[in-house]
């Protein structure tokens, strides 16, 4: 083994600048802290006793990375330097005195982890000095099966030699787990091995040989050197780990050639021999000068013979075959050499610097991956946080949420239908929206139809991807109104309007969906029409989306157009829906004048089919025949009985009933906004017409479709498509002094209170008058005693009666804590402290300063 120079330049390595980089004593506190990155023993250990600890790296190590509070006592045959949190002192660990040393700082304390990292000063005798290293970690094994704890770690550096594998023997039976591992930053051209021993057994009694250097290093034979190895695999180069074989102690050996062809063991002279030599000894070898002659001697052979550790494996097979040549013609048996099966006792130590390498490199990547990973998700979180607040500053429709990525719609997404439509429990899921999807299908069938996204994407999945999409962002705009609710009373005022106002616009289609009544009925009549559903094969697989309300696609029209030719103002009018048979028509002319009456009542009747079972047209022309007729009745009725028509009235007029009158029963209508005092003008001044204003109303904005449409889509469209009326500047003036006015009017509160006092005062007053009544009539009383005595009330009346002090009582004594009324208190009263009294006086004060 080559012997190193102490402060040779290999010596001052990377570990060694960067040990003096980060401040360790020694570059051997890299070897714990990678040797503790693969078992991770310190972390967990509150004791450790580290052997042969000068100048003290691994103490600091120790000192680094284990809890805070922990143990370390250290101990070397030299002297350590003191450091902070560590225990040191100076002592031979062989000795019974550091062992008592040991004892008296750990007292009843076991060690987690034992460390030792011994080694003699090496180099003079190599046999030597790995015998007293062996028996050096003999020595801490001792020590440690004293001190460690049941399940503690022993890492010790043993010296690869003839004594490695009693040690390892030895520590197998001691402890659960034992590995043989060399960290990276340990040289390669050093015999060290780091041998970690995990889960120590604490057994109640150790057999005194296993720790006795005698009978361990004595018990196993010596391994026959491995020459097959050497020879059939020299290109690996074993590392000079094992030191000296035993008995071995010449580092170069040369030998005859003529032995090398005699012996039976060509092998072992290959593998042991550093030299063949063709030298005549002293006495003379005759079979020597022969080889040395013979032509099969060339001068490649000699080369080869020269030094035999360059060789290869090509080499030592060309010196075989000379050999057997050789012996050939000078007459020895020859056999053929059977290739030994190559049984590699070599046994290399894993690669750690490799294997760390790649594991470094595999977590580096791992890292890399991940962090980009997290910063793809933290940057789409914060895209969807910024696409919500944009939406709900309406800067952004929510159906540009997320569109442009997979999200929810793509494979594996958290909530997709598909798979809960697989066990049929969708229906039951979207039982409460039942209405609004049939709706959205009905609409998704008129897209199609007018080629409205018609790129053929009707797919199932699809639909449900979008019907998904669109209760998500239903969802969000919900809790979006509710979280603006809380805060923001005007916008809840604003709702509030808009609901009032909303009873008065009629009856959409958005209004009877959100009944339950009306999702359970549609629910059953869904199942009614079952048989549409058998036609096609998806059908079954559908049962979320279908039209049922049967109004789309009525006579080649688009759903919006028939709703507008629904209405009863078109009813009659032939060839409008469909063609009525002649009896039909003459029905109709019939029922003409009963129609005028049905127009009062459109709203009521329309809301009243829209609630049932949504009948085809033919049941709805049925079923307004029938009333009509019912209507007919009435009307003769009421030419009968004049009593009657009031009765009817009455019915046909309850909405109306709300509706504030005039003393001579004119609607009494307040106009607050100028559109509608503008309005007002211009109808006073004979600028427009009645027929003007209805004429205007016939405008886009008359006839939304707003069926199916999600709400936030709705309330974008109150806030941004609405009609613009002209406002004139006379109105908004009007507009503003009426406005002015109800603000001068005095509060609700402030109103009753000044009525609650006057009535007072008119109660007072009453009782005044009644007592002076009395007076006048009293004949005992001169006149003059009247006068006094009367105007002696009217003047007590008019003073307001004095309220009777609070009375102030101190929360000190027997008050002290008290809640509510202390004892003996009676009347109002109130509670006071110093502390009150102190703060008082700082109010003053400062009231003082500011002034
Ligand atoms: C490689 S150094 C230890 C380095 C130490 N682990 C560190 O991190 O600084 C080996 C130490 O073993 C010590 N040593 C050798 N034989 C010893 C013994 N019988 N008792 C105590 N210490 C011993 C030597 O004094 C030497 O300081």
């Amino acid at each position: 083994m080559a012997i190193q120079k102490k402060h040779g330049k290999g010596r001052l390595d990377k570990w060694y600048k960067l040990a003096k980089e980060k401040g360790y004593r020694a570059r051997a506190a890299f070897k714990l802290i990678q040797l503790n990155k693969k078992y991770g023993f310190l972390e967990k250990s509150k004791v450790v006793l580290d052997l042969c600890a000068a100048p003290g790296s691994w103490c600091q190590v120790c000192a680094e990375t284990m809890p805070t509070n922990s143990i370390i006592i250290g101990v070397d045959l030299a002297p350590i330097k003191p450091m902070p949190k560590v225990i040191t002192f100076q002592s031979d660990i062989t000795t019974e005195k550091c062992r008592a040393t040991i004892r008296s700082h750990l007292k009843t304390w076991k060690a987690d982890t034992v460390l030792h990292d011994g080694a003699p000063n090496v180099g003079t005798a190599w046999v030597q000095d790995s015998f007293n290293q062996a028996e050096l970690v003999l020595h801490s094994l001792k020590l440690a099966t004293e001190f460690l704890i049941e399940g503690g770690t022993f890492v010790t550096k043993v010296f690869r030699s003839k004594d490695y594998n009693p040690l390892l023997w030895v520590f197998n039976q001691l402890f659960t787990k034992v590995e043989a591992t060399k960290p990276p930053s340990s040289r390669n051209v050093s015999a060290e091995i780091f041998v970690v021993c995990r889960g120590f057994k604490a057994p109640k009694r150790i057999d005194p040989r296993l720790l006795d250097p005698r009978s361990v290093f004595e018990d196993l034979a010596d391994p026959t050197p491995n020459n097959e190895a050497k020879v059939y695999n020299p290109e690996v180069k074993k590392r000079k780990r094992d030191g000296y074989e035993e008995g071995d102690y010449i580092q170069f050996k040369e030998i005859a050639a003529s032995e090398f062809i005699q012996t039976t063991d060509p092998i072992a002279i290959l593998g042991q021999y550093n030299k063949m030599s063709f030298d005549q000894p002293k006495n003379g070898d005759v079979a020597l000068a022969a080889l040395d002659k013979l032509p099969e001697t060339t001068q490649e052979i000699r080369n080869c013979c020269a030094d035999l550790k360059v060789l290869g494996r090509k080499e030592f097979k060309l010196l075989l075959k000379w050999r057997l040549r050789v012996r050939e013609i000078f007459g020895f048996p020859t056999k053929k050499i059977e290739k030994p099966a190559l049984v590699e006792e070599v046994a290399e130590v894993e690669n750690m610097d490799e294997e760390m390498r790649i594991q470094e490199e595999l977590q580096k990547m791992k890292d890399k991956e991940s962090s980009k990973k997290k910063k793809e998700r933290r940057k789409e979180n914060e895209k969807k946080q910024k696409d919500i607040m944009r939406m709900q500053m309406n800067m952004t429709a929510p159906m540009d949420i997320g569109m442009e990525q997979d999200g929810p719609r793509g494979e594996g997404a958290m909530f997709r239908l598909k798979t809960i439509d697989k066990t049929n429990a969708m229906r039951q899921i979207a039982k409460g929206k039942m209405a609004l999807l049939k709706e959205k299908e009905a609409q998704a069938k008129k897209d199609h139809d007018s080629g409205i996204g018609s790129s053929g994407e009707t797919d199932e999945s699809e639909d449900e991807e979008e019907d998904q999409l669109e209760r998500e962002l239903d969802n969000m705009y919900d809790s979006y109104r509710e979280r603006k609710a809380e805060i923001d009373a005007k916008y809840r005022a604003k709702k509030a309007r808009q609901e009032h106002d909303d009873e008065w616009e009629g009856v959409s289609a958005s209004e009877h969906g959100d009944s339950d009544d009306d999702d359970e009925e549609l629910e059953e009549d869904s199942s009614d029409d079952s048989d549409d559903d058998d036609e096609s094969p998806d059908a079954a697989d559908k049962p979320l989306i279908k039209d049922l309300d049967g109004t789309s696609n009525q006579n080649g029209l688009s759903k919006r157009a028939s709703n507008f030719f629904n209405q009863d103002i078109f009813q009659g009018i032939p060839g409008l829906l469909d063609v009525p048979s002649e009896e039909e028509e003459e029905e109709v002319e019939e029922d003409d004048e009963v129609a005028e009456v049905e127009a009062v009542e459109e709203p009521e009747e329309q809301e009243a089919s829209s609630d049932d079972d949504i009948p085809s047209i033919a049941e709805q022309k049925r079923q307004k025949k029938a009333k009509a007729a019912s209507k007919k009745k009435e009307k003769e009725k009421k030419e009968k009985n004049d009593f009657e028509v009031v009765q009817a009235e009455e019915e046909d007029s309850d909405w109306e009933e709300k509706e504030k009158r005039t003393k001579d029963s004119k609607p009494d209508i307040d106009i607050i906004t100028a559109e509608a005092m503008t309005l007002a003008h211009q109808l006073a001044k004979g600028e427009k017409t009645s027929y003007d204003v209805v004429d205007d109303g016939f405008t886009k904005h008359a006839f939304k479709d707003k069926d199916g449409l999600p709400d936030w889509f709705l309330d974008d469209e109150r806030q941004h498509d609405k009609p613009h009326k002209p406002i004139t500047k006379a109105a908004a003036v009007a507009i503003k002094e009426k406005l002015r006015a109800y603000n001068a009017r005095p509060i609700k509160k402030v109103a009753e209170a000044r009525a609650r006092k006057k009535f007072k005062q008119a109660q007072r007053l009453e009782k005044l008058k009644k007592k002076a009544d009395l007076l006048v009539g009293d004949e005992g009383m001169t006149e003059k005693e009247k006068a006094s005595t009367i105007s002696k009330l009217i003047s007590s009346a008019g003073r307001t009666k004095r309220k009777a002090p609070v009375k102030v009582v101190k929360a000190a004594g027997a008050n002290r804590g008290i809640m509510g009324r202390p004892r003996g208190v009676k009347g109002r009263y109130k509670m006071v402290d110093p502390r009150m009294k102190k703060e008082m006086r700082a109010l003053k004060r400062v009231a003082k300063k500011k002034r």
